[in-house]
């Protein structure tokens, strides 16, 4: 049993241990060194050779008679096998140097001796009448023993072969794919540098032709079709340059993931690695313990030695550190070549703080003794096992005796918080895949959690990411990097000065660092005005920063239009999300969208950015357009998957009104820092635990699909940063790209206000509701899809537009399958907008019926048909002594296109079933797939039920 320390107990074992190691490291330091001069100067007349009589009274060696004796022995018993002895002998010195503890010294001592007998063998074999030392053989005795065995029974050839399996195999043991390791990172080497030169103008050729921003998008006009069509050649050149780009990036992540699992082997192997985050050698490491107090408890100290390991977060290697920067410097440099955007450099960030190991390393252990002692007082018989310690919080992991129930351990976090002299402990029971308790306590110093270091810890992983987001650093010291686009949306809560604000600068500057802006779009909504204004320089925004409630009401409606266009686009390219669609080549998408002409041909966006939407306070969102609100975010949160739109929410009141059930529901990924209570907690992660946080970027991460959290410490960014980050990819308000539609949209009280006076004294709800009111009455059917086709508008916007007919009486209610009737005639819709035919003609909104016809089944950015509606009005007002004329024409074309529309409804179910069968495009969609199934079903239902769900 463990006797528990004195409270005032200091740990001596760690200076014990290292002037042991160091003792140790001297003696063998100068036994390798005194076997590699004694061989190295071996001369074979020196005693106690035979070969001179009399013997030579000198001898030659310098490590004189014992060393003459000691190489003649070693070369006489193992030939070319005592070179590999004594420099198996230098490399055990280095690791006693190093600290660095042998794991499994049995197995490694077994494969260094099969290694011996195999390479004794085969060099007894191969260089037969040649010897290093005595005249016995190449391999000394041991080789001539191994080869008269194996001949004998093998003949030549398999001795051969025998003994070289021998030999890998003790190498294998002996060093643990070390050897193998070097060999292949040497071939790799050699091969590199002799292909080096080809790859690199290969890179430069395809990263030339590349130029993403060239690619029009669903958000900005100012790509004109024409210049598409100009650009089809190079844009071809670039996705097989982005192929080969991709597929070099693969094998790329493939060999550093290999590098980074046994990494990870090696870690578990070995017992504790202390090294401090500044150090260059990895000699630089102790192989410590955690000791029992009293002197007498020299076993148990054996024991725990071996038992309580703390891992040290800091324990990659610089080397490799700097590697991974180099890298990043060189996709930096490669995305400047590929696109007219540059990433902003990691050095425009802080690097990480220093932190003093040792230190931090007492005062965990000591810990650790404590809570042992505070167990103990309770009654309890637990043992401390491990200890990984991360910037704000030490995770102790604890084991408890057999029959100890959980629950009596969980009730004890506050009398530890006081025996450990710390304002709160979280207890984890379990770890998750784990058989022991996660005790997390607070660290006497904090360590601020770099932006950068997150990035250079977490390359690897991050670079398969479509929106890799940087969120801080777990109890483990481990980055906590997620893709955005995985989660798919984030909510996150905690009382007002907890880091909410600086999580989400954060996350933005996670985008900028990685994406660019024709990669991600922002929309950024900051009821506070001060939060986010500074970035209104950036170019990724898509609209300057809402600060207006109602204007973001608008903004949250115009992303749920958008969704559902951008889910009509899919299903007509027969894709299932927006990275398959953005990797389709021009003729693939041209095969698949089938474009009635030119036209609108290039009026079909052939990317799609995604599109985050970051609110800092929804709680003042939902305080102006509550229901609003929330049924767009429902909706977004719901379906936006898919189309790569994302919404990003922080809320400083995680109350039951502000996080309602149904947004709860929709956004599985939840961020939680400090709350003021547990049933605040409860409402931001469903379970207590966020009310014991510790403020200041402490945080509770709830991954989706898992009620798992983790703990962990926010990414810090310090003004300065964020300045620097934006200065750097900054535009001028000239060069931003606002997408139009946006820039045009209205807010429900705009509309309602320029709707006064519009003929038939309607609400005026939508630039388009009279050209859509004209189209259902005189086709006589209230659809959605005639509208969709007609005014080449998306699904929602033709829903919302049937709905306000409905409200306005010019359709009847929701009739199943069929399309509603139309409740007014040709006549009375003509009495009411020649009524107002005055105001109707300056009223930008009326378009004719004959040109809004001609647009049918268009894909247009929404504000085309907009625009195209004004132009048309304007020619419109000029010739109205023509409309009656026009009107004939109309009713005429009206008929053609009922039967017209009989047949878009075929098309429309083949396309459908093209969907469906569309086999999988990419394993990881076919998961978002399996993901959006359910969602899919609803929106089937939607298709059904407009009005009902709008309603
Ligand atoms: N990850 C972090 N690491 C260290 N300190 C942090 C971290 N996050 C926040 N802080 C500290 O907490 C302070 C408040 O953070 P922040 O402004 O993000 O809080 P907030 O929750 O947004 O508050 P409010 O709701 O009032 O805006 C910061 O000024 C900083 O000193």
């Amino acid at each position: 049993m463990l006797r528990a320390p004195s409270p005032t107990y200091v740990p001596k074992m760690p200076d014990l241990r290292t002037a042991k190691f160091d003792l140790l490291a001297i003696a063998l330091a100068a036994l390798s060194l005194f076997v590699c001069v004694s061989l190295g100067t071996y001369d074979r007349y020196d005693p106690p050779s035979t070969l001179a009589w009399p013997s030579p009274t000198e001898v030659q060696n310098a490590g004189g008679r014992v060393g003459a004796m000691a190489a003649h022995g070693m070369f006489s018993m193992l030939g070319v096998g005592a070179y590999f002895a004594a420099v198996s002998l230098l490399g055990v010195t280095g690791l006693v140097i190093a600290r660095r503890p042998i794991d499994q010294p049995a197995v490694r001592a077994f494969g260094w001796g099969l290694s011996m007998l195999g390479g004794c063998t085969l060099a007894s074999i191969a260089f037969s009448g040649w010897s290093p030392g005595p005249v016995v053989g190449a391999g000394g005795f041991l080789g001539a023993m191994g080869r008269a065995w194996l001949e004998s029974n093998f003949a030549a050839t398999g001795a051969v072969i025998f003994a070289l399996s021998v030999l890998a195999a003790g190498l294998l043991l002996c060093t643990d794919y070390f050897v193998f390791r070097a060999a292949a990172v040497a071939t790799a080497a050699a091969t590199a540098v002799s292909t080096q030169g080809l790859a690199r103008v290969g890179a430069i050729g395809g990263a030339a032709a590349r130029r993403l921003s060239y690619k029009r998008t669903d958000l900005d006009g100012y790509h004109s079709a024409a210049k598409g069509d100009e650009e089809d050649e190079e844009e071809e050149l670039d996705e097989e340059a982005d192929a080969e780009e991709e597929d070099d990036d693969e094998s790329e992540y493939e060999e550093e993931d290999e590098d980074e699992e046994d990494e990870d082997e090696e870690d578990g192997e070995i017992a504790i690695s202390v090294k401090t985050p500044t150090s260059t050698a990895p000699a630089a490491a102790a192989a410590e313990a955690v000791a029992v107090a009293g002197a007498s408890a020299a076993s148990l100290r054996e024991k725990l030695t071996s038992a309580l390991r703390v891992k040290n977060p800091n324990d990659k290697k610089k080397s490799e550190r700097e590697e991974i920067i180099d890298q990043l410097d060189a996709a930096d440099q490669d995305g400047a070549l590929d696109m007219d955007y540059e990433l902003p450099p990691l050095d425009l960030l802080l690097p990480a703080d220093d932190v003093c190991y040792d230190e931090h390393e007492k005062e965990v252990r000591r810990k650790a003794k404590v809570l042992e002692k505070t167990f103990k007082s309770f009654g309890f018989n637990v043992k401390v096992v491990e200890i990984e310690t991360g910037p704000v919080i030490a995770q102790y992991e604890v084991e408890l005796e057999a029959g100890l129930r959980l629950s009596k351990i969980t009730g004890l976090s506050d009398d530890l918080a006081i025996a450990l002299r710390v304002p709160s402990v979280r207890i984890v029971a379990p770890i998750p895949g784990k058989n022991t308790v996660g005790i997390e306590v607070p660290n006497e110093h904090r360590q601020l959690v770099r932006l950068r270091e997150v990035i250079e810890e977490t390359d690897g992983r991050a670079k398969r990411m479509k929106i890799p987001i940087y969120l801080g650093k777990d109890v483990a010291g481990n980055p906590m990097v997620v893709d955005l686009a995985a989660l798919p949306h984030l909510l996150i809560a905690g009382r007002t000065g907890t880091g909410k604000s600086v999580c989400l600068n954060t996350i933005i500057l996670s985008i900028l660092m990685s994406r660019t802006p024709d990669e991600v779009r922002m929309l950024m909504i900051d009821p506070k005005m001060v939060e986010l204004s500074g970035y209104r320089k950036l170019p990724h925004l898509m609209h300057p920063v809402v600060t207006d409630m109602k204007k973001a009401e608008a903004i949250l409606a115009w992303g749920v239009d958008k969704m559902e266009e951008r889910y009509a686009l899919l299903a007509r390219a027969g894709v299932r999300h927006i990275s398959v669609y953005n990797q389709l080549s021009e003729e693939e998408l041209r095969e698949r969208i089938q474009p009635e002409g030119e036209e609108e041909w290039g009026l079909v966006p052939r990317y799609l950015p995604f599109i985050v939407i970051v609110a800092d306070e929804i709680a003042d969102l939902m305080m102006t357009a509550g229901k609003d609100v929330e049924q767009h975010i429902i909706r977004l949160a719901q379906k936006s998957r898919a189309v790569g739109i994302h919404l990003i929410l922080a809320t400083q009141k995680p109350t039951v009104d502000v996080i309602t059930g149904l947004i709860k529901s929709n956004l599985p990924a939840r961020i939680a820092f400090q709350v003021a209570s547990r049933t605040d907690s409860r409402v931001v992660l469903d379970e207590m635990g966020a009310d014991k946080l510790l403020g200041n970027g402490d945080m509770l991460f709830l991954s989706p699909g898992t009620s798992m959290l983790l703990r962990g410490q926010g990414t810090y960014l310090s003004d300065d940063e964020i300045t620097k980050v934006v200065d750097f990819v900054g535009v001028g308000t000239d060069d931003q790209r606002f997408a139009s539609e946006l820039m045009q949209l209205k807010t429900k009280e705009e509309e309602e206000e320029e709707g006064q006076g519009i003929p038939g004294g309607f609400k005026k709800r939508d630039e388009l509701y009279e050209a859509a009111v004209d189209i259902v009455v005189r086709e006589g059917r209230g659809s959605v899809s005639l509208l969709q086709r007609c005014l080449g508008i998306g699904y929602g916007r033709a829903a919302r537009l049937i709905d306000f007919m409905a409200e306005d009486k010019i359709v009847g209610q929701y009739n199943g399958s069929q399309a509603r009737e139309v409740a007014i005639s040709i006549e009375e819709w003509e009495a009411m907008t020649a009524g107002s035919s005055g105001e109707a003609a300056e009223a930008p909104a009326v378009a004719s019926p004959p040109q809004a016809m001609a647009k049918r089944n268009k894909i247009v950015p929404e504000t085309e048909p907009a625009e195209e509606a004004d132009d048309e009005l304007g020619e419109e007002s000029e010739d109205e002594a023509d409309w009656d004329e026009e009107a004939e024409e109309d009713e005429a074309e009206a008929e053609v296109e009922e039967e017209d529309s009989d047949e878009w409804e075929e098309e429309e179910e083949e396309e459908e079933a093209e969907v469906e069968e569309e086999p999988w495009e990419d394993d990881e969609e076919e998961e978002a797939w399996e993901d959006d199934d359910e969602e899919d079903d609803e929106e089937e239902e939607d298709d059904e039920e407009p009005l009902a769900n709008s309603a």
